[in-house]
């Protein structure tokens, strides 16, 4: 597997669906997945976390579950913070924060895999460039309650200032974001907006997706 260049990646960003078991309320999260995929997600990241998440046999099951599903209709599929599994089951990449492993260490283990890092600062985003991040996660956004330790909404400003001053990585928005405000998320400078509520607790997670990818002008 060879790095994924700057341009698919930015391709990959524009709708980003995050999902564990914890975000479907009574719904199957690979039934979820896959009415997500036929309303046109680019990306998906297995995020299973929070009260009643799954752990050891039953997580990896569920991951492998919802890869294969990713597979079968040309979806990379991106593991948040378990770098372990994730190159156990040779997921396309995986995705960590401030609070996770270092960045340095993660590129160093998962080699050409997609490595996602949060930032929150201009300092941040230095340091998770010089480690070899393929994009950055920036957010809330918005406000959120889907993330227990969520920092305060942010509004677009990080991804702005960002842009002024010439940061060619990949960016993706995150926090609160849904059909009505993913435009000013993408004219702020993203490249695309990754969501978890505004599809997987949608009624109908196709029409969702398919509202957000008309959104960000795809
Ligand atoms: C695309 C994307 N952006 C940001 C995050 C948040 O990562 P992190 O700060 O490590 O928080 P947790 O998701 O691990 O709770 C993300 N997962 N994805
Ligand atoms: C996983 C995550 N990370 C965030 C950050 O700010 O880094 S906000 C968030 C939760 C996003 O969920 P929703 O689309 O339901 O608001
Ligand atoms: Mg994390």
């Amino acid at each position: 597997m060879s790095r994924m260049d700057r341009e698919t990646i930015k391709q990959a960003l524009k709708v980003y669906f995050i999902m564990g078991s914890t975000n479907c309320l009574a719904s199957d999260p690979g039934k979820i997945l896959k009415e997500a995929i036929n309303g046109g997600i680019t990306l998906f990241q297995f995020r299973e976390k929070g009260l009643n998440a799954l752990a050891g046999k039953e997580k990896r099951s569920l991951a492998m579950r919802l890869q294969s599903i990713c597979k079968e209709h040309g979806i990379p599929f991106i593991i948040n913070d378990d770098i372990e599994l994730a190159i156990e089951l040779e997921a396309d990449g995986v995705h960590i924060g401030q609070e996770d492993e270092p960045a340095e260490a993660v590129r160093a283990k998962i080699g050409d895999r997609i490595l996602g890092v949060s930032v929150h600062s201009l300092e941040e985003a230095e340091a998770a460039q010089r480690a070899g991040a393929d994009y950055f996660g920036i957010g809330p956004v918005f406000a959120t309650v889907t993330k227990e330790d969520a920092k305060p909404e942010r509004g677009t400003v990080l991804i702005e200032m960002l842009r002024e001053k010439g940061f060619q990585v990949p960016i993706v928005g995150i926090g609160g974001i849904h059909a009505g405000n993913a435009a000013s998320v993408i004219e702020a400078g993203a490249d695309g907006v990754s969501v978890i509520t505004a599809i997987s607790t949608a009624k109908d997670a196709a029409a969702a997706a398919a509202e957000l990818k008309k959104s960000v002008g795809v």
